[in-house]
């Protein structure tokens, strides 16, 4: 058995525990994803991690906190309409006893994306008074939101800036004089803020079978099936304990 879960871990196949427990689901293009998320995280002054609001810390993504938690962060708890009120608000002052910036949100809604944006721009603004050009980059797992935050995103920005000002060629890098072509979504100005118009998408952590349940749970249409492996080979292999 332990030889399967070696040579299925070099195949960047799904591997599992002979004897239970966390369930390793990590294939080789999500670990080379993974790899060019914190490239892409280097140059961004401020990441918006967006989770999903019922269940803000299933659809977290594990490996990543600690890089996540040393940048500059704001926590979007999104699809607030789905979630129960008075539980998100508990989610919502538990994250402020952590000191970690928290708002829920609905990103279908754009008096809710405004609301994001304007504490995204405080909290820039209010941090880094000096550079001309600062960037915003949203990252999440699967489902929660991202492409609907960002297509609101992207509506809010065409309203208040014209087209021409989308492509920014932005200095990034620790040398000056290091440019790379970032293309974002422009939200402000003095400074210039923009939102990467890619989203990082997040691989989720799934230690538990609760937590991969709560994932395929809380997705429309094929969340059981993205998780189903997952959730059998728990079964099978005696990750209920
Ligand atoms: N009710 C509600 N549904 C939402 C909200 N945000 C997104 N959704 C829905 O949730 C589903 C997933 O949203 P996406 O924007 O595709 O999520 P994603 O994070 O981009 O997902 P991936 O592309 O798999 O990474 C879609 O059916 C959206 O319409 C929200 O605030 N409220």
């Amino acid at each position: 058995m332990r030889g399967l879960t070696r040579a299925a871990k070099r195949a960047g196949e799904m591997a599992f525990n002979a004897g239970g427990g966390a369930v390793n689901w990590f294939p080789g293009h999500m670990a080379a994803a993974s790899r060019a998320i914190r490239d892409r995280l280097k140059l961004a002054d401020l990441v918006i991690e967006v989770r999903d609001a019922r269940i803000p810390l299933s659809s977290a993504n594990e490996d990543l906190q600690p890089v996540l938690s040393a940048k500059r962060r704001i926590l979007a708890l999104n699809k607030k309409d789905l979630a129960n009120p008075n539980i998100m608000n508990r989610w919502l002052n538990h994250f402020e006893s952590c000191k970690q910036d928290c708002i829920s949100i609905n990103a279908h809604s754009s008096s809710s994306v405004n609301q994001l944006l304007g504490f995204a721009e405080l909290k820039l603004k209010e941090a880094i008074s000096k550079e001309p050009t600062l960037l915003i980059m949203l990252v999440g797992v699967p489902n929660v939101g991202k492409s609907a935050l960002i297509n609101s995103i992207h509506r809010i920005a065409t309203s208040r800036f014209p087209a021409k000002d989308k492509n920014k060629r932005a200095t990034v890098g620790p040398l000056p004089g290091v440019t790379q072509d970032i293309a974002g979504y422009k939200i402000a100005t003095q400074p210039s803020i923009y939102v990467l118009d890619t989203p990082g998408v997040l691989v989720p952590s799934i230690p538990d079978m609760e937590t991969g349940l709560k994932l395929a749970l809380t997705e429309k249409k094929s969340g059981v099936k993205r998780y189903a492996a997952v959730i059998k080979k728990t079964i099978h292999y005696g990750g209920l304990g």
